[in-house]
């Protein structure tokens, strides 16, 4: 049985549109990334799954039961929306306490083990904290009760990047426990990085479902050089380069295969600069999916 399933999942905001036509499966002790970029359609998909909103057609379940009607599901996940209000005069711990007692179960213990791995003070006041520390509380908040499914919606934006990784350690290991994660991003290093399984989302609708292991082989990166001298077109000119961009001494491009196949290539080139990047996923989007579909 899948832990999420999405079938023909479709909500409409009055004339604008929401998602349209989702069907997605999530298995159990996945790591299953959702990405896209603004606007794509996660936040909806996810808030549709939890029964936050109502679809307007289609249907979707956890754990095989639609949360609408069994709104109880909700107590065996954990979900950590992506903004995050609280009532500003609360301290931490009080707040946290407060989210334990929905479960059936003394999360004490659990509550102060993930304060330590975030790095979050439980004794402030939820006013007097940056908007990262807010997350973290919202991250606490969702796995304090040690759930089977951890559901999330861009985790890591306000984190730095030591954070970031810690976060991403804590929930492999939650994963290693048992867990199945399910979590939406608009970037695709962290995604790439993390999970067993990506969807693609754009304008609502799932462009691309992909293993890691196909990901790992499409290794986009962007590339900016600086020559000592002028550079020739054709000298990148080869499989794999996209959006070649030569001016002068400078060029720009985006590479996607085998990263030693560029570098054997830029190594023929005397440089003055490089700079390697990711590229942004609506570079990715416009320039691969949208062509290759
Ligand atoms: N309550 C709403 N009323 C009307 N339109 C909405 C509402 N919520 C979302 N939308 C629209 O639905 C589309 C999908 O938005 P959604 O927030 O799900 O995207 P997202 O992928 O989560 O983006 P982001 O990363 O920016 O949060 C957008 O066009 C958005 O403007």
């Amino acid at each position: 049985m899948s832990v999420i399933e999405m079938n023909h999942l479709t909500k409409q905001y009055g004339k604008s549109r929401g998602i349209k036509n989702i069907n997605l499966s999530v298995e159990e002790g996945e790591i299953f990334g959702f990405i896209g970029p603004n606007g794509a359609g996660k936040s909806t998909a996810i808030r549709t799954l939890l029964g936050l909103i109502y679809p307007t057609s289609g249907s979707a379940a956890i754990f095989g039961r639609n949360c609408t009607e069994h709104p109880e599901i909700r107590k065996e996940l954990g979900y950590l929306p992506s903004e995050v209000f609280y009532y500003d005069n609360m301290k931490v711990i009080d707040l946290l306490k407060y989210s334990a007692s929905f479960y059936k179960k003394d999360c004490t213990k659990r509550i102060r083990e993930l304060a330590e791995i975030m790095d979050l003070d439980l004794k402030k006041k939820i006013d007097d904290l940056s908007f990262g520390n807010k997350k973290k509380v919202g991250i606490v908040q969702g796995l304090l009760h040690e759930p089977k499914l951890i559901i999330l919606d861009e985790p890591t934006s306000g984190l730095d990047p030591l954070m970031q990784q810690k976060f991403f350690d804590l929930l492999r290991e939650e994963n290693r426990k048992g867990a199945t994660v399910f979590f939406s991003s608009h970037i695709l290093s962290e995604v790439q990085k993390m999970c067993s399984r990506v969807a693609f989302i754009k304008e609502g609708e799932i462009i691309k479902l992909e293993k890691m292991s196909t990901l790992q082989e499409n290794n986009y990166k962007r590339i900016n050089i600086e020559g000592v001298s002028t550079i020739s077109k054709e000298a990148f000119d080869i499989s794999g380069v996209s959006r070649l961009e030569v001016n002068g001494t400078a060029a720009s491009f985006i590479f996607k295969g085998n990263i030693n196949t560029i570098m054997q290539r830029l190594s023929e080139t005397e440089l003055r600069n490089i700079s390697i990047e990711e590229p942004d996923l609506e570079e990715i989007f416009m320039h691969y999916y949208v062509k290759e579909d």
